[in-house]
């Protein structure tokens, strides 16, 4: 059934759609499959995104069609294909009228994904007016409060320097604390590896205050402040409670320190809310496991890394994974630069849409994913500037003197870069950095030819 004369108006205009603030608009990449006409599966995906279905039910009143999804732009030949959907098609909480995440997803990205007149349909971009900003919760912590714990500037306090305990899994509480107390030696921030939590090997309530004791001896030799990002990922979300009480217990007076790692892709949703709303207090870290199954670049469907970053400051990460930009290890371009500028800024041009977040407090852009001194300095070059939390698991603990030489390193790194040294020269100064390049020679034989007889090493 052609469903376009009810869930298509292609005479509807963008800018109209957003000066009037009643509609959500949503930009997919779209290819219906053989046989179905563009505009035809189009106004499909419209209705079974809405308030329709394959068929025409007799229940539909007048008010029904008032709140329908509408196609309002198609270009076959690009597979362009924007939705206007009311604002009142989503869902509310009973306890306070705010929007969520879910009913979001559940509509722009839920049955539209299984469709057997549609070969593929992928969001690459979303506009939210003015009112769901306000619906929405929003970051309650961010980089300021981070920057002001660690002494620095709160509106421009440059780089994190941060690691992520490896190996992955495998180390028993000892360890795991002095693993951590060696790179805050030299380093700012240290989070768990994702898959890090009550091991029976490694059980919280002993890992935890082990922690807390390198912390604390971290901090009185180095007279600096240092963080911890622990991870309360759990099915249960009486679980992850109890495991984010236990920690801040734990932590005791530096509990302000201590930020919460929530696997929100494989945890979904509700988990990021919940710590939202349960930690206000905490800096929120969005870490995303597991989302290369649907925003990999290589994927049609689902939704894109640019998608899920956006998704998140709505929701209130205070930061969030956003990869190398192709520095690092995982998948990513340079263009992905413009995922850290829209979680970051007040405003800002995406892939389709002019989004303002009115005031909504910024996600942290963290960088992670096979990245160490000699990778940094293109990647804040790319970037153009170094306002980020970065995690370097392999680039710290894979430094050949030690993790605090590693940590050392990350920073002068950053350093060489803000005052824009050739990282040649600035090594033959710095010693942690020079030892980086010993360190990854397959990464400075790469970005560095010839590096071996500028520094004098020769083995
Ligand atoms: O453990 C690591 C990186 O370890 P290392 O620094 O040793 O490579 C993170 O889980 C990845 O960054 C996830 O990817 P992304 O940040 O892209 O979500
Ligand atoms: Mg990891």
């Amino acid at each position: 059934m052609d469903q376009s004369g009810r869930y298509a108006d292609l005479s509807l205009k963008e800018e109209d759609l957003i000066a009037g603030g009643g509609h959500i608009l949503v930009a997919y990449k779209m290819k219906p499959k053989a046989g179905y006409g563009y505009l035809e599966a189009a106004a499909h995906l419209a209705a079974e995104s809405s308030t329709g279905t394959n068929v025409e039910v007799c229940t539909t009143d007048d008010f029904t069609k008032g709140v329908d999804a509408l196609v309002y732009h198609i270009d076959e030949a690009t597979e362009d294909m924007r939705i206007a959907y009311p604002i009142d098609l989503f869902d509310r909480n009973i306890t306070d009228g705010r929007m969520m995440l879910v009913s979001f997803l559940t509509l722009v990205i839920g049955n539209n994904q299984g469709m057997g007149d549609i070969e593929h349909a992928q969001m690459i971009d979303f506009f939210m007016p003015p009112r769901a900003i306000q619906l929405f919760d929003g970051p309650a912590k961010d980089i300021s409060d981070m920057w002001r714990i660690l002494g620095r500037d709160v509106n421009n306090g440059g780089y994190i320097a941060g690691t992520i305990i490896k190996p992955k899994l495998g180390l028993r509480p000892e360890p795991f604390a002095h693993a951590a107390y060696q790179f805050w030696l030299g380093g700012d921030f240290i989070k768990n590896d994702e898959p890090q939590g009550n091991q029976v090997f490694c059980p919280a309530k002993k890992v935890y205050p082990l922690v807390y004791d390198a912390m604390k001896r971290a901090q009185d030799e180095t007279g600096q402040a240092k963080l911890f990002s622990a991870n309360i990922t759990a099915d249960d979300h009486y679980e992850m409670c109890a495991r984010a009480d236990f920690i801040l217990e734990a932590f005791g007076p530096d509990a302000d320190k201590v930020a919460f790692l929530v696997d929100g892709y494989v945890g979904g949703p509700g988990m990021i809310t919940t710590a939202r709303r349960q930690y206000p207090n905490q800096y929120l870290h969005y870490h995303r496991a597991g989302h290369g199954a649907i925003t990999s670049p290589s994927s049609k469907r689902g939704y894109t890394a640019f998608v899920l970053a956006k998704m998140s400051r709505l929701q209130g990460a205070s930061g969030i994974h956003v990869g190398t930009m192709g520095f690092g290890k995982m998948e990513g371009g340079s263009d992905d630069k413009i995922i850290a500028y829209m979680i970051e800024r007040d405003e800002c041009q995406g892939p389709v849409y002019y989004q303002k977040w009115h005031g909504m407090k910024p996600t942290t852009p963290i960088i992670s994913g096979g990245m160490n001194a000699l990778r940094l300095p293109g990647f804040f070059e790319n970037l153009g500037h170094g306002n980020v939390i970065n995690t370097s698991g392999g680039g710290s603990y894979g430094h050949i003197d030690s993790p605090a030489a590693g940590a050392i390193s990350l920073r002068q790194s950053y350093e060489c870069w803000k005052a824009g040294a050739d990282p040649i020269e600035f090594a033959k100064e710095h010693k942690e950095f020079a030892r980086a390049f010993e360190s990854f020679p397959g990464d400075a034989d790469k970005l560095f030819p010839g590096w071996r007889e500028k520094l004098g090493v020769h083995k």
